[in-house]
């Protein structure tokens, strides 16, 4: 079943044309890589999903609802949960507490039940006490639980970002370059917790990526832009071995 479908997306800024005509699908349940050179407009994609640009033209359709009429709180509330690029966290905040943040889209008590501390709130704090155990455990992060993230080395604050995204219980996870100041060992490790996601949560995982041992490793597809357009779209291995791809991406990097 197609989860995702983005046709014909056209975003400009001033006179840049940051996405030309792209149109992709994501079907549920797969991870797909979108790759591409530096400016190709990768994370301009991401964020016309996420609901921060709003597309000149063109329609992004999760399970059938158009998302370009909706805001970006509301994109949190129908599944859809992002990282991003450059970490965004609370830095002087422990782990748990950043990933209680995550589970912001699911407070249903109101201020005045939360004055009076009702039962319902203590209810509902506790099944988002144990939500974010659930997310510990399978990040394998339970001794981190009350580190301030500002006291933790760059890829565990990875994991955390990836963590509080996982926390708000999404159906698609969007990862903006989950392996990008990884270290080898540590993208080894990003790529298991990546498919246990996949796997045991059911999660669909739409994610750019510079790092293409990570993406031939996991993807069940992938996308290659370059200057804002499609260059091409299939397996990893037809994405990687198209001329085009090679000339405009593979060919910048070896540069
Ligand atoms: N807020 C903005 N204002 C103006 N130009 C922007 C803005 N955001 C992105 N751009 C431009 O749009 C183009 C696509 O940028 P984008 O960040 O999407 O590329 P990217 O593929 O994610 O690159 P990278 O791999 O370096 O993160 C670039 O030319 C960039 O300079």
């Amino acid at each position: 079943m197609s989860e995702l479908i983005v046709e014909n997306l056209n975003l400009s800024f001033g006179g840049i044309k940051a996405i030309n005509d792209v149109s992709f699908t994501v079907e549920a349940g797969d991870i797909y890589a979108i790759i591409g050179p530096n400016g190709a407009g990768k994370s301009t994609i991401f964020n016309a999903i996420s609901r921060i640009y709003t597309p000149d033209s063109g329609s992004i359709r999760y399970r059938g609802q158009e998302l370009l009429e909706r805001a970006a709180h509301q994109v949190v509330d129908l599944g859809i949960a992002r990282t991003f690029q450059n970490i965004e966290l609370f830095e002087k905040a422990t782990v748990l507490e950043n990933l209680l943040v995550g589970r912001s889209s699911k407070i249903r008590t109101n201020w005045i039940s939360e004055f009076f501390f009702t039962r319902n709130v203590r209810k509902e704090e506790r099944v988002h006490r144990r939500k974010t155990e659930e997310v510990l455990d399978l990040l394998n992060m339970q001794q981190y639980r009350y580190e301030r993230v500002s006291d933790l080395a760059y890829g565990a604050r990875k994991n955390v970002e990836l963590a509080r995204a996982l926390c708000a219980e999404p159906e698609i996870l969007l990862l903006d370059e989950p392996a990008s100041g990884l270290n080898p060992e540590e993208t080894t490790d990003m790529s298991f917790w990546l498919k246990d996601i996949k796997e045991e949560l059911g999660v669909t995982i739409v994610m750019v990526e510079h790092d293409m041992s990570l993406v031939g490793r996991i993807a069940d597809r992938c996308m290659a832009l370059a200057n804002g357009a499609v260059l091409a779209v299939g397996s990893v291995a037809e994405v990687q071995s198209d001329p085009h791809v090679q000339a405009a991406y593979l060919g910048q990097v070896a540069a």
